[in-house]
């Protein structure tokens, strides 16, 4: 990210910089991809201001350009896989979950999405040859789901399942939660994210994993009826690309959770259509579709991945958490 602050841009003074700031673009990588019109309608600027900051934005920002083959190949072999606890998960993820990736979970209430994801906070921390990533774990928490005592629950399953003492107090510590109170806030937070991770960066729990549960539900709370929703595509693409900016730069997973809508005969079209729609589709590299079955059983269906067959997984959600069916 560039060390130069909004302010120091040609054509942004204070106030600009803070309307800005206010409507999310909060760096000068932000500003630098943003369209005229997006800025003109967010920070209240007129166009050709607008696209002059743009201009100025660009000149200074640091953006990734073109890198050669051999380069992607080489980030490509450094990608880590988090294994679920269910055999049957992780092989249909071709492994486990892959870092540098956005893994979507989409489902109903009570499908069991939150519980995954406190499953995968716990084992990202455990080391390689376990199945983990060696790493710590960033929560950004929006609906006040996160649970201590559920990590606690599934460390102790942890001990069972590998006959050794891991200590809960230990797992908690590794695990960063914030709670994001609106939309703007859960975006600003993927900054407070990446400060996060490079103060841990060179520690022996660098950050592997980031957890958004739920992406959603702000913004589908904040920005309500058809006009709106172009606003709220642009603002859940920009927050998607600085998600997978953050698993880039740190090699870690992200995993983003999405409530469907559960009530078909409210809405249109498919009932079990994720709630970001198109954009979250195409930004969000696997997707997986999880929904209740008997018991304590969870349907895992992986939609649409850039390189693995389509499937299904059956896995259950136990006291001591995530594990085959
Ligand atoms: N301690 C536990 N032991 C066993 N199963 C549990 C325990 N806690 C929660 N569960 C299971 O997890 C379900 C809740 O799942 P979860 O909160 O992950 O749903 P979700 O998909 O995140 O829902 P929402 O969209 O409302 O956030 C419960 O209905 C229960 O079946």
């Amino acid at each position: 990210m560039s060390e130069i602050l909004l302010e120091e841009l040609d054509h942004v003074g204070p106030a600009t910089a803070q309307k800005l700031n206010d409507a999310g673009y909060n760096s000068v990588e932000a500003v630098a991809v943003a369209s005229p019109s997006e800025l003109v309608a967010t920070a209240e600027i007129g166009e050709s201001t607008a696209a002059k900051i743009i201009s100025a934005a660009r000149s200074a920002a640091d953006i990734g350009g073109f890198e050669t083959g051999d380069f992607v190949m080489q980030r490509r072999m450094e990608v880590g896989k988090l294994r679920t606890g269910c055999e049957e998960f992780d092989e249909l993820m071709g492994g486990g979950i892959e870092t540098q990736s956005i893994t979507e979970m989409y489902g109903e209430f009570g499908s069991g999405k939150t519980q995954i994801a406190h499953q995968l906070a716990v084992n990202t921390q455990l080391p390689k040859e376990m199945g983990g990533l060696d790493g710590s774990v960033i929560i950004i928490d929006t609906e006040n789901t996160f649970r201590p005592e559920r990590i606690e629950h599934m460390v102790a399953g942890l001990s069972h399942k590998f006959e050794q003492d891991f200590d809960p107090a230990e797992f908690l510590k590794n695990i960063h939660v914030a709670r994001a109170y609106n939309s703007n806030h859960q975006i600003l937070l993927v900054d407070a994210a990446t400060e996060m991770a490079n103060k841990l960066k060179n520690t022996d729990k660098p950050v592997r994993l980031v957890i958004v549960d739920s992406l959603t539900a702000h913004f589908r709370a904040e920005y309500v009826g058809r006009g709106t929703l172009a606003d709220r595509q642009q603002k859940l693409n920009k927050h998607l690309h600085d998600l997978q900016r953050f698993g880039d730069l740190n090699n870690a997973s992200v995993i983003v959770t999405n409530q469907v809508m559960s009530k078909p005969d409210a809405f249109f079209g498919d009932p079990t259509r994720p709630i970001g729609g198109h954009i979250l589709g195409h930004t969000a590299t696997f997707r997986l579709y999880i929904r209740k079955s008997k018991g304590d059983k969870r349907i895992v269906k992986l939609v649409d991945s850039p390189c693995l067959p389509d499937g299904e997984a059956v896995a259950c959600i136990t006291t001591d958490g995530l594990c085959d069916a």
